[in-house]
């Protein structure tokens, strides 16, 4: 059984949106968008640790591989776990139009079980935009980047401006974003207009 709900369906005055001519170049790394990310910070010691590449037009690959950490059943990954590496490979997907967004909606197939230590290979692409919504989909494969599908998500993102953090964030964690100039740096590689 598969399919997805309506709200994943962009209007038929949609648009394929353009690559930002400032995105990143296919094959480079994306790095984090935030330290303490539970998907991608590397300062989170209990996070997913997922580094996205850019791909080719509107595109990005990642790689996961599931820890003994990630089980739901024995020996076997959590599913939320699962979709949240695919959140996460969806959310890097902003890089390339250069927009903040946050996920809306996220709908997720489960097609086969996960092993504890399978490298789960992660593509994503935006599928079309309208407005602030930015419709897009990912695969996670297991046994090397063209084996069986074992994941497949659709998400809807929103785009939003930098306050929507400052405004929502605990202020603690705000403060200290904001007096990093790392952080305020990546912030401002999301914005089109900054
Ligand atoms: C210097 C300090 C810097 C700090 C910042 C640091 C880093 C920033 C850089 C990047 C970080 C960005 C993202 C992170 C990337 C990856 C991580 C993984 C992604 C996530 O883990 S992210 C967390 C989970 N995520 C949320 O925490 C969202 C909670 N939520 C809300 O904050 C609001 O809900 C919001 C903003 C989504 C919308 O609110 P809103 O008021 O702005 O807009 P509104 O409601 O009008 O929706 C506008 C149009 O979207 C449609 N729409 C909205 N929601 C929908 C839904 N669920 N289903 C179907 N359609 C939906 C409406 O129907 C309307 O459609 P239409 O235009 O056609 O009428």
């Amino acid at each position: 059984m598969s399919g997805t709900s309506a709200a994943l369906k962009p209007p038929a005055d949609a648009v394929r949106p353009v690559r930002h001519p400032e995105a990143p170049a296919p094959g480079e790394l994306l790095g984090a968008h935030y330290e303490h990310c539970f998907g991608c910070g590397e300062g989170q010691r209990h996070g997913l640790h997922l580094q996205a590449r850019a791909g080719d037009g509107l595109s990005v690959t990642a790689e996961f591989t599931v820890q003994a950490a990630h089980q739901g059943a024995p020996g076997l990954a959590h599913g939320g776990i699962l979709t949240t590496a695919l959140d996460e490979t969806l959310g890097s997907l902003n890089w390339l139009l250069r927009v903040i967004a946050v996920t809306g909606r996220l709908e997720t197939d489960f097609v086969r079980p996960v092993p504890v230590d399978t490298v789960l290979h992660l593509d994503a692409e935006i599928t079309a935009v309208h407005g602030r919504k930015i419709y897009s989909r990912a695969t996670g494969r297991i046994g090397g980047p063209d084996g069986p599908v074992a994941v497949r998500a659709e998400a809807l993102f929103i785009e939003v401006k930098v306050d929507h953090f400052i405004e929502n964030g605990r202020p603690a964690e705000i403060e200290a974003a904001m007096a990093d100039p790392d952080q305020v740096r990546r912030a401002r590689a999301f914005e089109v207009n900054p």
